[in-house]
């Protein structure tokens, strides 16, 4: 198995695979550098020391930049501030002595010219021995030239029953515990969370609040929040728009209504299966990112938004370590709606042919675990233009449903302007004339009739006075709609959604 493979079996189809397994079949296999990218420095050299005691007599070593190395008296403190040194201490042994190195933060010193060199020598030299070197990293930066030596290993974050044996082990160190369903509360909030993170966020809620409690949640909410926004490609929303935000979209709606309960332990001890998610195809501004809002809010679930353009990019396997490190955090955090705004941008037909296969990989993974997740991640995926999407996504069994969202009818328009001027003019609302705004606004979408609508606030405010039915018409004619700018690709696009290969969402 070569490299290649290797990142393909880790990210692909075997991605359950327990870490330790993984880790002694690296060991067997004579794989000389694995990297594992983890903040969990102590906790992943506590698992590697304890999986490698039962198979293997071999010496473990680590080494950091401020202590050198440590673990034995002999060579206690070498190679301190000199990580070049820390490699050639490998050579000290003979060929024989079984070895493995851990080297923390060793990342940072892989653009050094003769760091770099020493590595790729022993990567060669160490196919041959007992010997391994890990590098334990908080980044994922791997220069090209060590892409082939270097095997990336995952390192997953704790499981439930982890993180509640580190809540017991503290509880019972402060010397009180919680009600069993507080327990459960704790443990569900701090999923995604590492072992080192709770026991900071926990230290910090004893501080503010002398106990841990109910509003210690709030806490650990938080600290998930910045964390995931660490993560550069996923954002944390707490939406409030609810569904009767959504003017129009009905058959949309009641989908979703009638699927309200399916997260619930209710559901689950019916036998009800899982729903995976939604692709919502259409127009721009018709409401597919607000629908993936709401869906959120009316079920009451967090909401992940993928950023797909930092999907891509980088060196070879970042990708796909990135859309793993994606679906890791949707999954530990589930359950939860992960939005995938603008999936035809990252999975177009021209990124498939044209970097090196990178786009194949990592739609290969996601597409895979699409169809064979079994935890609650409800995933929005939302697309403008259907052309570039691969056939694949649109296949049964990858999404619950796939909907057309078009430009919204009179009826649905009245309806839109209903919901924008009650929002923004709770007690007059009724007011504005809203079947004539509707009749004037053909083949406008959502989004611009709420543009017109804040135009002609605009231009009432500037005058010192309340906006007016003939503000918004004036408003409506000033707006070109995307209808006629792009008329001939929408049409194209309803064309295609009317001749009945997709659910309509009105
Ligand atoms: N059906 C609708 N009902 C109420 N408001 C709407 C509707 N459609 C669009 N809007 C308004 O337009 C705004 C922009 O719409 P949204 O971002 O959901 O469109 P989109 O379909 O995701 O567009 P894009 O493809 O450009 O991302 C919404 O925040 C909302 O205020």
């Amino acid at each position: 198995m070569n490299n290649f493979e290797l990142i393909l079996l880790y990210y692909g189809k075997k991605i359950f695979m327990s870490f330790v397994k993984d880790f002694k079949l690296l060991l067997k296999a004579r794989y000389p550098i694995i990297y594992i990218n983890t903040y969990e420095e102590e906790r992943v050299e506590y698992v590697i020391k304890s999986a490698i005691q039962s198979f293997t007599n071999r010496a473990v070593y680590s080494w950091d930049f401020i202590e050198g190395y440590c673990n034995n008296p002999n060579d206690n403190g070498y190679a301190i501030r000199n990580p070049l040194q820390a490699l050639e201490f490998i050579d000290k042994f003979t060929l024989e002595t079984p070895l493995l190195v851990l080297l923390k933060d060793f990342h940072l010193f892989l653009n050094d010219i003769s760091v770099s060199r020493k590595l790729r020598n022993l990567a060669k030299s160490l196919r041959n021995q007992s010997k391994t070197i890990v590098i334990i990293a908080s980044d994922l930066t791997i220069p090209l030239n060590l892409s082939d030596s270097i095997t990336i290993l995952h390192f997953p974050l704790p499981k439930n029953s982890e993180i509640k044996k580190e809540l017991l082990r503290i509880q019972e160190s402060l010397g009180y515990s919680l009600p069993e369903h507080s327990l459960d509360n704790l443990v569900k909030a701090s999923q995604g969370l590492s072992l080192e993170k709770i026991r900071r966020v926990l230290a910090k809620i004893i501080a503010t609040y002398k106990e841990i409690n109910v509003e210690s949640l709030d806490l650990v909410f938080k600290e998930k929040q910045q964390l995931i926004s660490q993560t550069q490609i996923l954002e944390f929303y707490n939406p409030v728009t609810k569904i009767s935000d959504i003017g129009g979209l009905n058959e949309l709606k009641s989908w979703l209504k009638f699927r309200a309960a399916s997260f619930s332990k209710r559901a689950e001890e019916y036998g009800l299966p899982i729903p995976k998610g939604l692709l919502l195809v259409g127009i721009q501004g018709t409401g597919k990112s607000l629908t993936a809002k709401s869906i959120a809010n009316e079920w009451n679930l967090p909401l992940l938004k993928l950023d797909v353009g930092r999907l891509f990019g980088g060196i070879i396997g970042e990708s796909e370590a990135r859309v793993r490190q994606m679906i890791q955090f949707a999954e530990t955090i589930s359950p939860c709606i992960l939005w995938i705004d603008e999936i035809d941008k990252a999975f177009t037909g021209s990124n498939f042919n044209n970097d090196s296969g990178t786009t194949k990989r990592v739609f290969g993974t996601f597409i895979t675990w699409l169809s064979e997740k079994k935890s609650p991640v409800f995933v929005v995926a939302t697309a403008n233009n259907i052309d570039s999407l691969p056939p694949e996504l649109l296949r049964k069994g990858r999404f619950d449903e796939v909907f057309f969202i078009g430009l919204p009818d009179l009826k649905e328009r009245e309806c839109i302007f209903k919901v924008h001027l009650k929002k923004i003019r709770p007690k007059s609302w009724s007011t504005y004339d809203t079947e004539i705004l509707s009749a004037q606004s053909n083949r406008f979408s959502g989004a611009e009739i709420e543009e017109s609508i804040y135009e002609a606030m605009h231009i009432a405010f500037n005058e010192n006075r309340e906006f007016t039915t003939s503000d918004i018409l004036n408003s409506l004619k000033r707006v070109v709609p995307l209808a006629y700018t792009s008329q001939k690709n929408i049409e194209e696009l309803e064309d295609w959604a009317s001749a009945g290969k997709i659910r309509l969402a009105s």
